[in-house]
């Protein structure tokens, strides 16, 4: 992928831009193998167990864009979080078609409206961010991140300007951010115009990503990295007592993308996701009556928490766990918990290899017999990988 700003140095937000594809994915692929070396099942060697890498588009892929506002009212430019603040990125390369217009277009409203973009040294001006979620058939949901409400009633105003001359933006939100923080986005989402949901074909399923749920930032990738987790699934299974429902968790489901293509993939299987954002699970509840799925349930609640109380009951632990918690990976109490739980199978995919090797330390009955380098961040020292751990 070519990038002019790259070439500048006015943004060095892909910092392996330079290197090869094949050179960066094979530098990646031997660090998370290396790291993860350890916790191989016994008898399982490298060759055996990691598959070949899950792999995207390298450019236009990137699902959720966020735009930093500098300049001002008149002359609005629109960065990359912590990239140099006098150039304008709308043309990222990383971002899909349609994308670069929808955000001139919120250049337009930002200088018809005159909304004066936010100083951070002088703690002044009101719009803040610019984030975009892109759908792969290029609709696209537009949220607003303001320090207050005062410039709404101008927003409002000459919103309709924006959504006459592009129909790809299905819905406006603007997200209140009053705090003086790095934080991208605040608490509060007040809709401005449509439903503030977005349809993401992903996989084999229809996500539907509402503002403050995550999304995972390679659709193409996750839909891969979905079915990888349902395949697995459906093969611990294959076999089994036709009669029975086998149990299983996705923990930390965001929007569903594992527990729908398990249940798509395993109709008998009872599949329960659990998320502690409320718009996500709603969102994924959307995603299972739009599949027609009923063997799919979604609770609000923390994972650790729900995951102890849920095992204690009558029904007691579930036949495979799958996992994909955030950066901090799962910590020691629910990594203690899927020790000791006795769970046969778990799926554990990992934004962050270095987290899930402390994990995996700190459950050592549960190891690797199968693996793949998820290529979800390209030209980033970013990698996500998706693992198979059985007890041993
Ligand atoms: C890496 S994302 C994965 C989401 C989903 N599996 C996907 O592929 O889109 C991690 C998710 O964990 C959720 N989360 C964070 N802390 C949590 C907790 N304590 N309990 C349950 N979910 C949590 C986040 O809201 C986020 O949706």
């Amino acid at each position: 992928m070519r990038c002019p700003h790259f070439e500048t140095g006015a943004c060095r937000s892909c910092t392996l831009l330079d290197l090869p594809r094949p050179r960066r994915l094979a530098e990646a692929r031997d660090r998370v193998e290396q790291l993860l070396a350890p916790h191989l099942a016994p008898g399982a060697s490298p060759g055996t167990v990691w598959g070949p890498p899950i792999l995207g588009a390298e450019a236009r892929f990137r699902a959720r864009g966020k735009m930093a506002v500098g300049g001002t009212a008149q002359e609005p430019v629109l960065t990359l979080p912590g990239q140099s603040a006098g150039t304008d990125l709308c043309d990222c390369p990383l971002y899909p078609d349609g994308v670069e217009e929808v955000l001139e277009g919120v250049k337009a409203l930002i200088r018809r409206a005159q909304v004066p973009p936010y100083d951070v040294a002088r703690r002044r001006g009101e719009i803040k961010n610019v984030l975009v979620t892109t759908a792969p058939d290029g609709q696209h949901l537009l949220r607003l991140v303001l320090r207050s409400e005062a410039v709404l009633p101008r927003l409002r105003e000459h919103l309709p300007a924006l959504l006459a001359a592009h129909p790809s933006v299905l819905a406006v939100t603007a997200n209140l951010h009053p705090a003086h923080t790095t934080a991208v986005e605040g608490a509060e989402e007040i809709p401005l115009a449509g439903a503030a949901v977005i349809p993401v074909r992903t996989g084999d399923v229809t996500l539907f990503a509402r503002p403050q749920s995550f999304l995972q930032t390679h659709t193409e990738v996750a839909g891969q990295l979905y079915r990888q987790g349902a395949e697995w699934v459906r093969g611990i299974l294959a076999g089994g007592d036709p009669a029975t429902s086998p149990r299983i968790w996705d923990l930390y489901c965001g929007l569903g993308g594992f527990a729908l293509h398990i249940a798509r993939a395993v109709p008998a299987a009872q599949v329960t996701g659990v998320e502690v954002s409320a718009q996500a699970v709603e969102g994924a509840r959307e995603g299972a009556a739009a599949a027609g799925l009923e063997g799919v349930r979604f609770l609000a609640a923390d994972a650790t928490a729900w995951a102890e109380q849920e095992a204690a009951g009558p029904d007691g632990p579930p036949r495979i766990a799958v996992v994909n918690p955030p950066r901090r990976g799962l910590g020691e109490r629910l990594a203690g918990w899927l020790e000791r739980s006795g769970v046969e199978h778990v799926v554990y995919s990992s934004c962050h290899p270095a987290t899930l090797a402390a994990d995996l330390a700190a459950m050592p009955s549960l190891r690797i017999t199968a693996g793949r380098f998820v290529d979800m961040f390209p030209h980033t020292r970013h990698a996500e990988v998706i693992v198979r751990l059985r007890r041993t």
